[in-house]
């Protein structure tokens, strides 16, 4: 199968919303974060600490590439396809969906969250201003938004349906 990659803000439901699509579609779930983590055997906030956010931009752009032929959903970490690079490599290598959550319902699930580094390290106002500025960035690097505004299921069925739907557009292009 061709890979779905998940996008979005810190929060916004990519790890739990991909777990559970990938049940549905019977394919794997990667996620990134926990990828990385496991590739370097350290924490992403002592990645961060240790070896500096470029060090783990770096990793990020590696497994992503690495995952274009994976045949199943990425879940990518909020700051994985803000570049063109990966944007450009993601939507190339499969489908790309951002789950659009606001950033009220984001803000309460990360905010002090020691295992995200950069919203530990962030004030409301700080994490606002990133929310803004990289909104136009998931849109554009995606085929398409989903609303983050439902149930995890309902929202990996909504994922499942635009996947068979773009599917059968591809193969009707061939
Ligand atoms: N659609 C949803 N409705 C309610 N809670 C959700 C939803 N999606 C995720 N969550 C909760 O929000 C938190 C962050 O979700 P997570 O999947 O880790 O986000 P991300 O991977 O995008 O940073 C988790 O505690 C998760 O249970
Ligand atoms: O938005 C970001 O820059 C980050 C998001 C995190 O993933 P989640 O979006 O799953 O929290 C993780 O990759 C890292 O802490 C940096
Ligand atoms: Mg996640």
């Amino acid at each position: 199968m061709i890979p779905i990659f998940l996008c979005g803000f810190m929060g916004c439901g990519k790890s739990t919303v991909g777990r559970i699509a990938a049940k549905r579609l019977k394919c794997q779930c990667i996620d990134l974060d926990d990828y990385i983590e496991e590739q370097e055997g350290m924490s992403i906030p002592v990645i961060f600490e240790q070896k500096g956010e470029p060090y783990f931009r770096e990793k990020e752009t590696q497994a992503l590439a690495a995952f274009r032929d994976i045949g199943g959903i990425v879940a990518t970490g909020g700051g994985a396809l803000l570049s063109d690079l990966n944007g450009e490599t993601a939507k190339n290598a499969g489908m790309v969906v951002f789950i659009d959550t606001d950033f009220d319902t984001c803000y309460d699930r990360i905010k002090d969250d020691p295992h995200r580094p950069i919203a530990a390290s962030s004030t409301r106002e700080q994490l606002k201003a990133r929310f803004d500025d990289r909104h136009p960035k998931y849109q554009a690097h995606s085929h398409f938004t989903i609303a983050g505004g439902y149930p995890p299921l309902v929202i990996a069925v909504k994922i499942e349906r635009l996947y068979r739907k773009f599917i059968k557009d591809m193969e009707g292009q061939h």
